[in-house]
């Protein structure tokens, strides 16, 4: 029986992750750590369905509630960001990290370092400390699978490949829900809109990050990272139907596509069964009815996340976690209605000005508590960035 923890288990990937541990024959899992935020009643009866050893909300003032929630169930219950680390050292097979934004990097360096299978759908935590979680993974023996499923697409056209035989990678973006909008009408996009998406039904954040092409540029820093491939090499496609989730071109031309249903169980089920390939219960494509893949080139005036994702890529060092934090504090001021849709990337672009350019964070090696005060630097020169649009 394989050892598992979800954390972010009551979120979009935790109910996938979720859903395919329900499905599988009984007795193949023994549920560790189920982790949430603020959905007590979801990871209270998810805690109970799997019979988990803990539960844990990221939250110490809903502690209460989980405890009342779980009473009688001799699930565990545990609350804040240092329970969750606990959580995560305890020893299992296999760990989804999918709590959402840089809060997902310290249990997952945790995870790494107990040596088991990191299944990543946490984006942030390689934009913001790639090297020290790749790191901490390979000293301990932990193998990290990419989660997110332009990763996944392109993890799975790599077996048995060569990565210095790699001349591109090609991640391919829906466009998200501004994608056919005329460009003037962009300033005016509300959360209820930008929280819609064309293809894909995950978390509000995710999806206003797709629609502002957040989500894409995080995910070209992830791939450098995690691949270890040069910038140049790294491409975003807008590809409206969502279905082939990634290109690699090789140095023979050829280029290695990557297609299924836009329905995360794919990558998260390559993920759970990985180095085998087990049943996962998605759509089958019939080709023959979708008729066509269309592609296009992303518009650098609609999409201006891609050219500051560039920068980043290009700087390295600290600068992915300022870019993330930034761009973390300018989504929950749009999600609040501080500051309207386009102004998220033009708080991104100051914050990066002023901050990611200082010698001492481009000089500073990426340690724990580096990527913290970045982080933290980042999160306030936003918010000053952010009043000063408002007033
Ligand atoms: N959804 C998708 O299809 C995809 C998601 N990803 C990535 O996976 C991650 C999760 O995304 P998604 O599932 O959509 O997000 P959701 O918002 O649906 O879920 C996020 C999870 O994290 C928990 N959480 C929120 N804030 C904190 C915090 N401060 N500390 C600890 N836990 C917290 C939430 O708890 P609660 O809800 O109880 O408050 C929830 O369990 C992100 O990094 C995203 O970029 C990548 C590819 C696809
Ligand atoms: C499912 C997944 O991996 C998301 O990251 C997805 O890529 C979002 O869609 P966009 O292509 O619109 O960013
Ligand atoms: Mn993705």
């Amino acid at each position: 029986m394989r050892r598992i923890s979800v954390f972010g288990a009551t979120g979009s990937i935790g109910r996938n992750t979720l859903d395919l541990v329900a499905r599988a024959p009984r007795g193949s899992y023994d549920v560790v750590a189920l982790t949430g935020g603020a959905n007590i009643a979801r990871l209270a009866a998810d805690a109970r369905r799997f019979n988990a050893e803990i539960a844990v909300t990221a939250y110490p003032e809903k502690l209460d509630a989980l405890r009342d929630a779980l009473a009688g169930s001799g699930v565990e219950a545990a609350a804040g960001p240092e329970a969750l680390r606990e959580a995560a050292a305890r020893p299992a097979d296999w760990v989804m990290s999918a709590i959402v934004g840089a809060a997902g990097l310290e249990p997952g360096l945790e995870a790494a370092k107990t040596g088991a299978t990191l299944a990543l759908a946490n984006k942030e935590s390689l934009v913001c400390a790639g090297p020290l979680l790749i790191e901490t993974a390979r000293a301990a023996g932990s193998t990290i699978l990419p989660v997110d499923s332009e990763h996944s697409a392109v993890f799975q056209a790599l077996v048995g490949e060569d990565v210095a035989r790699v001349e591109r990678l090609i991640i391919t973006a829906s466009g998200g829900a501004f994608r056919d909008w005329p460009l003037e009408k962009l300033a005016t996009a509300t959360v209820a809109q930008a929280s819609s998406h064309p293809n894909w039904d995950m978390g509000q954040r995710i999806t206003i990050d797709s629609a502002s092409m957040f989500n894409k540029a995080l995910e070209l820093i992830e791939a450098k990272e995690f691949f270890g491939i040069a910038p140049e090499k790294i491409e975003a496609l807008v590809h409206p139907e969502s279905l082939v989730h990634a290109l690699v071109g090789f140095c023979d031309g050829g280029l290695m596509a990557h297609v299924g249903p836009p329905d995360m169980r794919h990558a998260i089920g390559y993920a759970l069964h990985w180095p085998d390939r087990g049943p996962v219960p998605v759509e089958r494509l019939d080709l023959a009815a979708i008729g066509r893949f269309t592609f296009r080139a992303p518009e650098a005036a609609r999409y201006p996340a891609l050219a500051l994702a560039r920068r980043v890529m290009e700087q390295g060092g600290l600068s992915g976690a300022v870019f993330n934090a930034a761009k973390e504090e300018a989504l929950t001021a749009f999600i609040e209605n501080r500051i309207g849709f386009l102004q998220m990337a033009e708080v991104v672009e100051r914050v990066l000005d002023a901050v990611s350019a200082r010698e001492d964070l481009e000089n500073a090696v990426i340690s724990l508590d580096n990527v913290r005060a970045a982080d933290h630097l980042a999160r306030q020169t936003a918010a000053e960035t952010i009043a000063r649009a408002v007033a």
